[in-house]
């Protein structure tokens, strides 16, 4: 088994490093590759996604991604900013589905912005569409405007696009992972206005015709960015396209406590899968050591899940994490009064620790 480390740059670095601790800790026989990604890969050989790099993924059992991206390159353009390479990395192996399970821990329930009866027992899962959307929709660009409000003016432009095998495979994830847990699929769109939601829409009601077991609801986006706050419970899976399941996963991290709680696992149709955090590289906080290294180390559990086989070794993960917020450490995004302030090294080494 190969995993490939690719810890990219500002505090992708300081958690992934606790990440592969937490690995190194359960004496499983599996060998892990560095390279360089994002901004440091940039840096070293003027690309973000080399070609070494793109390799060592595609010939690993599964990569372990830590983040990409800071303000510095923003002026850089578009094919070697950082966030190309993790999007290059989900385009060129085929990683279309994207879980991210929002999970309330006991312990954290404080440490939400929401009330604690809000989010006591949270346990939902989004599913987002990763390789399609307005990310990867040609034509886009930037050109004089010939018509429109302004014609003779400059302007930008976007394709959001979707096919129907796109649809259907990502709807069947999703209904396939709520028939192992509440059997509710809340399927997210936009359909009101844009033609690529109502077919949307459309295909995934088709795909429910299979499953009669499962619940599906249709729910519009903006409504579902408030439902989410109001009664994150009444959710159960949360299917949904590459943008709105940026944003929305985002919104929901903060029904655990923090987005440094937010694990993923992206996989493609042969069960390979790339790991990440589901936060960015927060460069307001890197260097400094206080990064909040538990969404990397519960998705390096995810991995061990869905790409390693070794079920065993992920529950061990998962039961270490809680042990550690019972113990009351916590890093800043998480401290509330009575726990105690631990840096990133140290929430790591609190992890090995309470491995079993
Ligand atoms: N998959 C990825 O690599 C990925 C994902 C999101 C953003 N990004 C990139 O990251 C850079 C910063 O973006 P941003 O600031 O919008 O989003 P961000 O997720 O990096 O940070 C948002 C806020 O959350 C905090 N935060 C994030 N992770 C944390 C953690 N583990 N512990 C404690 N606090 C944490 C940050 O300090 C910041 O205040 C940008 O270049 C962006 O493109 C990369
Ligand atoms: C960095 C960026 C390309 C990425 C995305 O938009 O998918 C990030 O926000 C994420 O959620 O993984
Ligand atoms: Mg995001």
């Amino acid at each position: 088994m190969k995993i490939a480390v690719l810890p990219g740059d500002g505090i992708g670095i300081e958690i992934v490093a606790e990440a592969v601790k937490v690995l190194n800790a359960l004496d499983l026989s599996f060998e892990m590759e560095s390279a360089l990604v994002g901004g440091a890969a940039y840096e070293a050989h003027g690309h973000p996604l080399p070609d070494a790099t793109l390799n060592l993924a595609k010939a690993s059992d599964a990569i372990l991604f830590g983040a990409v991206g800071d303000w510095k390159y923003d002026k850089l353009d578009r094919p070697l900013r950082p966030e190309q390479a993790i999007l290059g990395l989900r385009k060129h192996l085929g990683l279309f589905a994207n879980f991210r399970p929002a999970i309330c821990y006991e312990q954290l329930v404080g440490a939400s912005s929401l009330k604690p009866e809000l989010i006591s027992g949270l346990d939902i899962l989004i599913i987002r569409e990763l390789t399609g959307d307005i990310y990867f929709g040609q034509p886009r660009g930037r050109r004089v405007a010939t018509d429109g409000h302004f014609p003779g003016a400059e302007e930008a432009f976007d394709t959001m696009r979707y096919s129907r095998p796109e649809i259907e495979r990502i709807a069947r994830v999703a209904f396939e992972a709520a028939r192992k847990r509440n059997k509710k699929v809340t399927s997210v769109d936009k359909a009101n206005v844009l033609e690529t939601f109502q077919f949307w829409k459309d295909v995934v009601t088709d795909v429910h015709k299979e499953y009669p077991d499962v619940a599906l609801e249709h729910m519009y986006v903006d409504n579902a960015a408030m439902q989410l706050v109001k009664a994150p419970k009444a959710f159960d899976v949360v299917v949904t396209g590459n943008m709105f399941g940026d944003i929305l996963s985002d919104e929901a991290s903060m029904l655990t406590g923090s987005i440094g709680m937010l694990p993923s696992a992206s996989l493609n149709s042969s069960g390979q899968g790339l790991y990440e955090p589901s936060h960015g590289s927060a460069p307001d906080i890197a260097g400094k050591g206080i990064a909040n290294p538990l969404a990397t180390i519960l998705s390096a559990a995810m991995m061990l899940r869905f790409s390693l086989n070794q079920e065993a070794a992920a529950q061990r993960i998962e039961a270490a994490v809680q042990k550690v917020l019972a113990q009351g450490l916590r890093t800043p995004d998480i401290h509330s009064e009575g726990t105690t302030k631990v840096g990133t090294a140290e929430m790591g080494d609190a992890v090995v620790k309470a491995l079993k």
